[in-house]
């Protein structure tokens, strides 16, 4: 739904609110309706639809329960179950707002709001609800609820177990460890919790560690000062500087130096950075999360990683559940993906065959959901009519060892036979694509990074 033929409703006790959002909203979407007494909530969703409907929590006469806001919610869902409705909550009040959520609101803003965050916040739920109307998802598909930016889909009881627990890791101050395969979600994951903590409306920084060369970590990480180094023109704030009061995630921690490893340490007990070049240390407040597909405690047995940083890092620990394992998710994900391309590449939505649904839902998918996004684009594509057939899907050269070896890989086996198909396919791919290490990735299913990653670990 473009943004500029969206109707929306706000209710809310509170005129400035009212006011505020009117004039943020009236030159973004075709129509703003205000409305201050939630008792005419349903007559006014009589007159007209509406594609989102923001709500208050608390109205004046039962402050600060959030009873109110939900009894509206119950309302509107009775009328119209697939209604979009994002709750206005105050500050401290995210329990009722999860509360919310579990009862079948989309999302929730907090109070006081960023504008530009507000708006971003409508704008991924009328995307959102756009390619949920017009890829025949099935509306019961499940998501994080309160991912606004990005869809985290899952039907699945692992899916099901791990949203309960973003649910309940979200809104607290504990460091995180997100492990899991190559591709499982870990980013996304790390994005949903930032965005149903009480930090949401601050940064939310990433880093990725493998893409960090020894020679810049520290000045990535911490920051330098100007001319502490010859390439050091001017002053720059690292990104624990600047995801002060917000969220840094840390991805493919497993892949640092010890010697990286023991400046992280510091910075975390310390809870301040040294800027390269300075001796002014600068005090840090970040929620760290952090993820690895490595196995971050076998590195440790061998001392090839220090335990006191993973106790440092896991407060909790959250473990993405391989494709393989997600049951009929396969068949979930691949119809969105389909609805995505189709749309993105202005072609109309495919059906699927049956036996297409059979062959995805026995592949491996080492590269698990990441593999499945490409090998869905590539058939969406490429596919002749309008049925994605079984030929549709090609499986990268990986899968295609790794199935002909008759492997079920995961990550925390290592065998030998496993390292030696990944090493000579990605060697003939590489070949293949005539050292093009970008189209090679992408044939692997994997990101550059990864790519890179594994040369360096086979010594190519
Ligand atoms: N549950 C999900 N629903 C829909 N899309 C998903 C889901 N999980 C992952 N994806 C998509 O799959 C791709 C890979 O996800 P992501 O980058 O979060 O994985 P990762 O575990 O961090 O991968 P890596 O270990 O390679 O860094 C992304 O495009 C992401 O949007």
């Amino acid at each position: 739904m473009a943004f500029s033929k969206a109707r929306v409703l706000v209710v809310d006790d509170d005129r400035d609110v009212l006011f505020a959002l009117k004039m943020l909203l009236k030159t973004e979407v075709q129509e703003v309706v205000t409305e201050k007494n939630p008792e005419n909530l349903l007559s006014v969703l009589s007159k007209q639809p509406f594609d989102v409907v923001f709500l208050d929590m608390n109205f004046k006469s039962n402050l600060g329960t959030g009873n109110e806001g939900l009894y509206w919610l119950s309302r509107i869902l009775e009328r119209d179950k697939n209604a979009t409705v994002i709750m206005i909550t105050a500050h401290g009040e995210i329990s009722t707002a999860v509360r919310a959520l579990k009862a079948g609101a989309t999302d929730f803003i907090v109070k006081p709001w960023h504008n530009e965050k507000f708006l971003e916040t409508l704008h991924a739920t009328l995307q959102h609800n756009s390619t949920r109307k017009t890829s025949e998802t099935p509306t019961t598909a499940k998501r994080a609820p309160s991912f606004a930016d990005v869809a985290m889909l899952g039907e699945s009881e692992p899916m099901q177990e791990l949203f309960h627990k973003i649910e309940k890791i979200a809104p607290t101050e504990a460091n995180v460890l997100l492990l899991g395969e190559n591709g499982t979600g870990k980013e996304l994951a790390a994005k949903a919790l930032h965005q149903r903590s009480f930090r949401a409306s601050k940064p939310y920084v990433t880093a990725d560690l493998a893409a960090m060369s020894e020679g810049i970590f520290e000045s990535e990480l911490f920051g330098h000062k100007k001319g502490s180094f010859t390439d050091a023109k001017d002053d720059r704030v690292g990104r624990f500087a600047a995801a002060s009061t917000g969220t840094l995630f840390l991805d493919e921690i497993g892949n640092i130096s010890l010697p990286q490893q023991a400046k992280l340490l510091t910075a975390l007990q310390n809870r301040q950075v040294i800027p390269l070049g300075s001796n002014v240390p600068v005090p840090i407040d970040i929620r760290l999360i952090s993820a690895t597909n490595a196995p971050l405690y076998e590195l440790a047995a061998k001392n090839q990683f220090r335990k006191d940083l993973i106790y440092r890092i896991n407060t909790v620990e959250i473990t993405l559940p391989p494709l393989r394992e997600r049951g009929n998710d396969v068949v979930l994900l691949a119809k969105h993906f389909a609805g995505l391309y189709a749309t993105r590449n202005h072609k109309p939505i495919p059906e699927f065959e049956p036996a297409t649904f059979k062959k995805l839902q026995q592949h491996p998918w080492p590269g698990n959901i990441r593999e499945l996004q490409h090998a869905v684009e590539r058939a969406v594509i490429l596919a002749e009519g309008n049925v994605l057939r079984p030929q549709d899907f090609t499986f990268s050269a990986m899968e295609m060892a790794l199935v002909a070896n008759q492997q079920t890989p995961t990550y925390l086996d290592g065998p030998l036979q496993l390292n030696e198909v990944e090493k000579s396919t990605i060697l003939r791919v590489i070949e293949r694509h005539n050292g093009n290490i970008t189209k090679a990735a992408k044939e692997l299913g994997i990101t550059r990074t990864a790519l890179y990653r594994r040369l360096e670990k086979h010594d190519l």
